[in-house]
C-alpha cells in the first residue's frame, strides 16, 4: 500500500512571516483555516482585488492587506508562500520565484507545486491534531478533522496541565521520570 510520507511539523506562526498571494475564495479559505489554528500568525496578502468576505476576516485579525498585483519584491522577508491566484501562471510563477529563494510555497489547487500541504487540524487547548491525506481527499481531511473535533474530549486540556504540572514535581533521572509519567498515563490507551 502506497502510504503518505508527508513530515509534520507544528511551526510557530507568529513569529514567521505568511504571504497570501490573492483574495478570493479560495484566499479566504486558506486564511479561514490558518487563523482558527493559530490567531497570532503573521500574514500579508496581495491582491488587485479582494472579496468582502476576506476583508471583513483580514481586518478581524490585523491581516494586511496590500491592493497590488503580485510582484517577486513581495517575497522578501516571507518564510512562507501560499499562491491562490485564478491566473495559473501567476501561481507557478510564485512557485518558481519561491524555488529560487528557498521559501516554502503552496500553491493551492495544485498539488505538483506545493512544498507542504495544509491540512485538517483540530485543536483542543494545547492540543493539536493535523491530518493529512497525502492531497488524495481534502474531503476527507476535513471530515476526519470535525471527527476528531466531536470526539476528544475538551478536558483533554486539563490532562495535559496536570501532567505538565506533576512533571515538574518528579525528581530523579531521565528514566526515572519516563517510567512515572508512563505508570500515571497508563489509563489512556487501555
Ligand atoms: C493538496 C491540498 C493543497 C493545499 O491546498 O494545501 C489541497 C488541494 C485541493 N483542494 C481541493 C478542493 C477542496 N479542498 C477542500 C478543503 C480543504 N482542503 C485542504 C487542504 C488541501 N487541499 C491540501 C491537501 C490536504 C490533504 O492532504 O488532505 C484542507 C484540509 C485545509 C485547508 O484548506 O486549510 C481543507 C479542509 C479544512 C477543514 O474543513 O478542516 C474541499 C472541501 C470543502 O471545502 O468542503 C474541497 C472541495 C472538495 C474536493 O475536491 O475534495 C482541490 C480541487 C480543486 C478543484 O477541483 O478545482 C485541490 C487540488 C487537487 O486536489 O488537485
Ligand atoms: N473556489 C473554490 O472553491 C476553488 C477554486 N480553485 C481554483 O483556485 C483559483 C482561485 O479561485 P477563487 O479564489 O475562487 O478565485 P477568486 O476570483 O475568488 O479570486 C482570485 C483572486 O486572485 C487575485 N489575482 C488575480 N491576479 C492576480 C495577480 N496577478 N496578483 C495577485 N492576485 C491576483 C484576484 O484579485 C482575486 O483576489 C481558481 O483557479 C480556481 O479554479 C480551487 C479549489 C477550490
Amino acid at each position: 500500500m502506497e502510504k503518505n510520507e508527508l513530515y509534520p511539523i507544528f511551526l510557530k506562526v507568529h513569529q514567521l512571516n505568511i504571504l497570501i498571494v490573492g483574495g478570493g475564495y479560495v484566499a479566504e479559505e486558506k486564511l479561514h483555516f490558518l487563523l482558527k489554528s493559530s490567531p497570532n500568525a503573521k500574514v500579508t496578502m496581495v491582491a488587485p482585488m479582494f472579496r468582502e468576505n476576506t476583508i471583513t476576516l483580514a481586518k478581524k485579525f490585523d491581516v494586511e492587506m496590500i491592493d497590488d498585483v503580485y510582484h517577486s519584491d513581495y517575497l522578501d522577508d516571507k518564510h512562507i508562500v501560499i499562491a491562490t491566484t485564478d491566473r495559473e501562471e501567476v501561481n507557478i510563477q510564485v512557485y518558481r520565484h519561491c524555488k529560487a529563494r528557498n521559501t516554502m510555497v503552496n500553491v493551492a489547487d495544485n498539488p505538483p507545486y506545493c512544498d507542504f500541504y495544509m491540512g485538517g487540524i483540530v485543536t483542543k487547548g494545547h492540543v493539536k491534531i493535523a491530518i493529512s491525506t497525502n492531497g488524495k481527499s481534502p474531503t476527507t481531511a476535513k471530515r476526519l478533522r470535525q471527527f476528531f473535533e466531536e470526539v476528544i474530549p475538551e478536558n483533554i486540556n486539563e490532562l495535559v496541565q496536570n501532567l505538565n504540572l506533576f512533571r515538574k514535581t518528579i525528581k530523579g533521572g531521565f528514566e526515572e521520570k519516563v517510567e512515572k509519567l508512563n505508570e500515571h498515563t497508563k489509563s489512556l490507551i487501555e
